[in-house]
């Protein structure tokens, strides 16, 4: 008699500690469980090792206590927020990873695009929903977006981190943030030029970076858009492109 096994998540990396590099948790140590395959495919997404299905060979089923084993392994067993990634981590079965780990203590963050939505997006104690300007080539279903709020069904602290490339992205980035005036909004200059992922320390266009934050802090104090929040990846501008940090 064979009853059902349970399913497998499919993991791309799990590293860490090093800090969150973006958002409400900047700054916070936290190990990344980054899970392969994504129902999107941004232009210039900078974890495509996590999304494109060349790399889907480096990508490894994992039962939820060999996950839970390498991150208690790089924690020390001393409780931290584990970030959860991608790829896009929604349709990866995370829920019993979160109930072991909030069973010990460990704290759970997930960054999604907010395009499938899972029950157990309640059990989180972060959210963080990031929604697709223009520049990215997708199409965002407000529908979907939605249906991942009422999934938290308010219970994680929950913000919008939008990436902003351009006119058009900021402008998304108002629409969005009037859609959800309840949610903190962080807005995040998009970094450009993401290499290859086989060359896991390509250089950066820092300046690139810094000149569209400045542009940035000068189009929200214009519009008196005082709820907006603006950070850089700060992971990004201590390592550059390098994976794993
Ligand atoms: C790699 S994604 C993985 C999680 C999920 N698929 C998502 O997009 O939210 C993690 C975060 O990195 C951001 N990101 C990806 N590529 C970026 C880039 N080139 N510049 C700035 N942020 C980027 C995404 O918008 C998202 O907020
Ligand atoms: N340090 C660090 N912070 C991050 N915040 C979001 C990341 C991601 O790729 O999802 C990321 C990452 O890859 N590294
Ligand atoms: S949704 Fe996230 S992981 Fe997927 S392609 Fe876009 S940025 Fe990359
Ligand atoms: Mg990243």
């Amino acid at each position: 008699m064979t009853g059902s096994r349970p399913a497998e998540i499919r993991v791309s990396e799990i590293f860490g500690p090093t800090i969150q590099g973006e958002g409400a948790l900047i700054g916070l140590p936290t190990v990344f469980v980054r899970t392969g395959g994504c129902d999107y495919r941004c232009s210039w997404c900078d974890s495509l090792h996590a999304v494109d299905s060349r790399y889907r060979d480096e990508w490894r089923p994992m039962s939820t206590e060999e996950v839970w084993q390498k991150v208690t392994s790089l924690s020390g067993g001393r409780p931290l927020m584990v970030s959860l990634s991608g790829g896009n981590p929604a349709i990866q079965p995370l829920g019993d990873l979160i109930a072991c780990g909030h069973a010990q203590g460990y704290r759970f963050a997930l960054e999604t695009q907010g395009s499938v939505a899972r029950d157990w997006f309640a059990d989180l104690d972060v959210l963080v929903l990031s929604p697709k300007p223009p520049s990215s080539g997708m199409e965002t279903d407000w529908d979907a977006l939605g249906d991942c709020l009422q999934a938290s069904a308010g219970k994680p602290q929950t913000i919008l981190k939008i990436v902003v490339f351009d006119e058009a992205d900021y402008s998304y980035a108002r629409h969005a943030a009037a859609r959800y005036p309840q949610l903190p909004v962080y807005l995040q200059p998009g970094n450009h030029t993401p290499p290859p992922p086989e060359e896991h320390d390509a250089p950066i266009d820092i300046e690139g970076v810094t000149e569209r934050m400045r542009w940035l802090v000068e189009r929200i104090t214009e519009d008196r858009w005082f709820e907006a929040r603006v950070l850089p990846q700060l992971h990004v501008l201590l390592w550059g492109n390098k994976r794993g940090v």
